[in-house]
Formats: C-alpha cells, structure tokens, sequence
C-alpha cells in the first residue's frame, strides 16, 4: 500500500536518516518510536511528499509518490496532525468537510455527497453529536478525534498520524487509540503514527519502527524490539520492560 525504498531522509545538505526502508500493509498499523530530533516528522512529510528524499523512493500502491499530483496522493493518503486550536471558530463539520478537499473539482462548492460523507465520519468515531459544535471550544481530546474524522473522509486507505495522543491525558489518550486500533481492524486501513510512549506499540499490537542515530535500529512486533536494553540504548536512561499479572507489558525507567 505504501512502502519506502533505500530511503535517504533529511533537509537540504542535513542527512536525518539513511537507508530507511518500510511498508505497511492494510490492516496493520505500524509505531514509529524514536527520541526527539531522530527524524520521525522528517520521516513523515518525506512520506506525504512534502518534501523529497535525498535517495531512494516512497511507492503509493506501486506508484512513485514522485509521479503522482498533490490531488492524487491525498486519495490514498491522508494526514492527521496533532490538534491545535485554530485561528478562527469553525464548526466541527465545516472543519471535517476540508477533509473532503482532494475529492471536489477546483473551486466547486462541497456536494451533498460531501456532506455525508463529512457527517458519516464523525459518526464513526462516535461524534456525531459534535457536528455543529464549536471546534475551538472542543477538549483536546475531540479536537483530535475531529482530526481524525477529517482523515476519514477524505476515505483515504492509508493515515499517517503524528503523535495522535500527545497532549491527551490518560482517558481520552486510550479512547483515541482504541479508534485508531479499530480503524485498522474494521475499516481495514494502513496506519502509521509516531509515539513516545512505548506501551502505547504493546497496546496496539503495533509493528514498531525504532529510530535511533540515524536510521532504523530494529522493526518488528512490540515483544521483539522493545527490549529493556534498546530502549535504554535509544532513550539514554535505564528503562525495564516487565510483565503486569494480566501479562501485559510496561515500560518504565529506572529512576
Ligand atoms: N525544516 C527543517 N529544516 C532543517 N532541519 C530541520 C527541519 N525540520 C527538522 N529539522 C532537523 O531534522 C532533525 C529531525 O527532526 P524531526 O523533527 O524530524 O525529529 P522528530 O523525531 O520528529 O522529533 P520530535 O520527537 O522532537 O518531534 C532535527 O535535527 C531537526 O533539527
């Protein structure tokens, strides 16, 4: 579905990473984890077409993101931004319905199809009755759920996700992810979102992509390559992966 090949990333002259290769299904998700600086935004907007590798290529169903108009990757992929509060008070839907931009002919009003598919989105992630609210007055937590409707209906297959929980506290943080794990499940979409929190990859049962000094260290299911010691490597601090009763598992420094 989307897949990068002998990836150099970076800005300009500035290599972040090299020899970066990756594909994600549909139906699975995959958890970029990395420290700050390591490339993870880099990463993404190289993978949205922002902005161009310095090596190697992005392939969106087998087609070099290189070749295809702005219009045509926003079909196949969509981006969800961390939320923010805009400058101005949109209503929920209207903000939804932008989602819907790749899809209308240039300059043309959005159709009543729009409209549905806008309303049907937010009914799918359980918001429905968010739809004339006030998108500034929202929680963080709705804001990014609207930010996530909004990737709906733009009914791309694959969602690129930057930090979807961050700034999101415990509650709205599992609620979010439960959505993305569903979206992934039942609506059989490819997901790629970019975390600090390790146990969110054992929570999803994500594929985890660790970043680290310049490429991908390890990638692989959670319990592979989310050892004690890597993430020690990677963070710089003594982390411990253990086992709770339930047999879930935690990682926590060593403080
Ligand atoms: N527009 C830019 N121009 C030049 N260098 C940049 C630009 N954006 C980021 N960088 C540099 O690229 C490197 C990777 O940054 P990036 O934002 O991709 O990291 P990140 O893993 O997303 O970090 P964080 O976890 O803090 O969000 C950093 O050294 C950063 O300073």
């Amino acid at each position: 579905m989307i897949a990068a090949e002998g990836l150099s990333i970076g800005h300009g002259a500035q290599v972040v990473g090299r020899d970066v290769a990756l594909t994600v299904a549909p139906g699975e998700i995959v958890c970029l984890l990395g420290p700050n600086g390591c490339g993870k935004t880099t990463l993404f907007r190289t993978l949205l077409g922002l902005i161009p590798p310095l090596a190697g290529r992005v392939l969106l169903e087998g087609r070099d993101l290189r070749n295809l108009k702005r219009a045509e990757i926003a079909r196949h992929l969509a981006y969800v931004p961390q939320a923010h509060v805009p400058p101005f008070p949109y209503q929920v839907d209207e903000v939804v319905l932008m989602g819907r931009t790749a899809r209308m002919g240039p300059l043309a009003a959005p159709s009543a199809q729009d409209r549905a598919a806008a309303l049907a989105a937010l009914a799918r992630l359980g918001i429905g009755d968010l739809a004339g609210a006030d998108y500034s007055r929202l929680s963080g937590g709705q804001r990014q759920m609207v930010m996530i409707a909004r990737a709906l209906a733009q009914e791309a297959p694959v969602l690129v996700m930057d930090e979807p929980t961050a700034s999101l506290d415990f509650g709205n943080q599992a609620r979010v992810l439960a959505r993305i794990a569903d979206l992934a499940q039942a609506g059989g979409h490819a997901v790629v979102l970019s975390t600090h929190d390790p146990d969110q990859a054992f929570a999803l049962q994500a594929r985890v992509v660790l970043m680290h000094a310049g490429g991908i260290l390890a990638e692989g299911p959670p319990d592979q390559v989310l050892t004690g010691a890597r993430l020690s490597l990677v963070y710089g601090v003594p982390v411990q992966v253990e086992r709770t009763a339930s047999g879930r598992a935690v990682c926590a420094p060593c403080l």
